[in-house]
């Protein structure tokens, strides 16, 4: 008997003995740098010559571990692997597959902040925000396992007299999952277990900058009675090893998320159909947001200012859910401005390893450039009123930036900046402000802090968005209670822990028999 769904608490660091715990996890993390981690298909162990070099984003120095690299014909090999454990694996008995999925997230859930420590220097990620990746890692799992349990007897179709008509679920191949750094753990574990749990096999192909996590993500799965063959682990260069597998006519699905110049690049190469391919790829791809606050003249100002902040500053903004556009009406625009500059100002940038750190690095060398020009561009389009500078003596730390006075079609308001940056602009009513939020290409979060019942309305059938929060931030949503994924460019909107999301990963199939 299977208990309810309810999600991983998080820890609470103000307890001594928890802090001690993740102290003492930090340190053996450390033990652990510069370990080597092979390719894992078929349960067999793959060192290459060729590595990823995965390092700490707040101290250049240190090199996590050195992780072996996949090139096309081991992609290929595991493609083979994958195609064939498919044949007897797509048969096994669903209460199994869920059975390692929560073994998995027992395994993990005893094993807490070994997977945290990991996190903060994997990923950079400060102490909450590593918790809350290790804690989202677990609920994938819980999740996924009861969904599975509920879908596994298909649903109910009309029969008529003559006739016994069913519809059932059956898994659709190897597919592909290609996951992103930003949470290193939960996404990349959520995008693979999904498949694995629905009967299909997967090729895993983590991103480059956290390869070593999803390598800790094999051991758990395999200690919890996963068979070899079922995921296969080919870390690999995007454009090498994602182009071959993402072309590859055994590939049935492909599994993604990241940014909308890969997604839509992978979307299309998907669409191609390959000689000897049997069928139409099927694409999950999710991909970046340009997520507005929008704050009403009738608000709590002080609940909207921390929600800005955190939205914006957690994880040093580099969550596709960040906030990075406040829409304020025009008689609080200045009061909400202040309140917000005066909070970045307090924000901490420091190593994270420190249980005290608001705000770590970002995670490498390209993003942290990336920032500063965008900062620059800023500074061009707006009035920077806080940040705006980077410091880079030790690792890739970004000061919290907001530029006020945007003009709403301005770069610093469009495009996806993905670090510590946001832009205000001012609107003169409720309906001026749903226009501005709803001006961009992307549709995947977004908040409404208002005290106007209408106006809370009105943003429900307006603000195009997949996930709409009020009188909140924008960030943080939790498996099973905020299914997840954006409209137009944030991808196809697959709702991650949620409901519907294994339906993308099956077929349905109907079957009548006359009586
Ligand atoms: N919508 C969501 O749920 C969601 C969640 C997290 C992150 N994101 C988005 O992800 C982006 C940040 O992550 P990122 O920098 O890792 O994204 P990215 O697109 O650079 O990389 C994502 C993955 O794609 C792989 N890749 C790169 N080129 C490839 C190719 N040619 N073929 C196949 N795979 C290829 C990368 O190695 C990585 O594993 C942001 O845009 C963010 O908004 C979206
Ligand atoms: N699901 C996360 C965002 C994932 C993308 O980076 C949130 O809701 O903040």
């Amino acid at each position: 008997m299977v208990t309810p769904y309810k999600h991983e608490p998080f820890t609470d660091f103000t307890i001594d003995e928890n802090r001690k715990a993740l102290e003492a996890e930090l340190k053996k993390a450390e033990e652990n740098f510069g370990k080597e981690y092979p390719l894992i298909i078929g349960g067999e162990r793959i060192t290459t010559e060729e590595k990823i070099v995965s390092y700490n984003p707040a101290n250049k120095s240190e090199v996590i571990g050195y992780v072996s690299k996949a090139n096309q014909d081991l992609a290929e090999k595991a493609m083979k692997v994958a195609d064939e454990t498919f044949e007897w694996w797509r048969k096994t008995n669903p209460e199994m597959r869920a059975d390692i999925l929560f073994r998995a997230a027992a395994i993990v859930r005893r094993r807490k902040h070994e997977f945290t420590a990991h996190l903060v220097k994997e990923g950079g990620k400060p102490w909450k925000e590593a918790d809350a990746d290790t804690a989202e890692a677990i609920d994938f799992m819980e999740y996924y396992g009861r969904q599975m349990l509920d879908m596994k007897n298909g649903v109910e179709v009309n029969s008529r007299e003559v006739e016994n008509n069913r519809l059932h679920y059956i898994p659709l191949g190897v597919g592909i999952t290609i996951s992103p750094w930003n949470f290193l753990f939960a996404i990349m574990a959520g995008t693979t277990v999904a498949p694995m749990v629905a009967g299909n096999t997967v090729l895993l192909k983590p991103a480059s900058t956290t390869p070593i996590i999803a390598y800790k993500l094999m051991e758990v799965l395999e200690e919890a009675g996963m068979p070899a063959g079922v995921v296969n682990f080919v870390p690999g260069s995007g454009s090498e090893v994602g182009d071959y597998l993402v072309d590859h006519p055994r590939t049935r699905f492909i599994n993604f998320t990241g940014s909308r110049e890969v997604g839509t690049r992978i979307y299309e190469r998907a669409a191609v159909v390959q000689p000897g391919q049997k069928w139409l790829k099927r694409s999950i791809i999710e991909m970046g947001g340009k997520d507005t606050i929008i704050v009403d003249d009738n608000s709590d100002l002080e609940l909207a200012a921390d929600a800005i902040t955190y939205s914006a500053f957690g994880f040093s903004g580099q969550k596709c859910s960040a906030c990075s556009r406040v829409v304020a009406h025009e008689a609080i625009y200045d009061d909400l401005l202040a309140r917000v500059v005066e909070k970045t100002k307090e924000v901490n940038v420091q190593d994270p390893t420190r249980h005290d750190t608001y705000m770590g690095p970002v995670i490498d060398e390209a993003a942290y450039n990336k920032i500063l020009d965008y900062i620059e561009v800023g500074k061009q389009e707006g009035k920077l009123m806080a940040g705006g500078t980077g410091d880079k003596s030790q690792g890739w730390f970004v000061h919290p930036t907001v530029f006020a006075d945007l003009a709403p079609d301005s770069r610093i308001m469009q495009e996806e900046i993905f670090g510590p940056v946001v832009g205000f602009t001012k609107a003169k009513d409720f309906d001026e402000a749903i226009e501005i939020a709803n001006n961009t290409e992307y549709g995947l979060t977004g908040a409404v802090i208002t005290n106007n019942r209408e106006h809370i309305e009105q943003a429900r059938e307006d603000f195009h968005v997949g996930n709409l929060y009020f009188n909140r931030g924008c960030t943080a949503a939790i498996v099973g209670y905020h299914p997840f994924g954006g409209f137009n460019m944030s991808g196809t909107d697959s709702k991650a822990g949620g409901p519907d999301y294994l339906s993308h990963l099956m077929q349905p199939k109907t079957t009548s028999e006359m009586l």
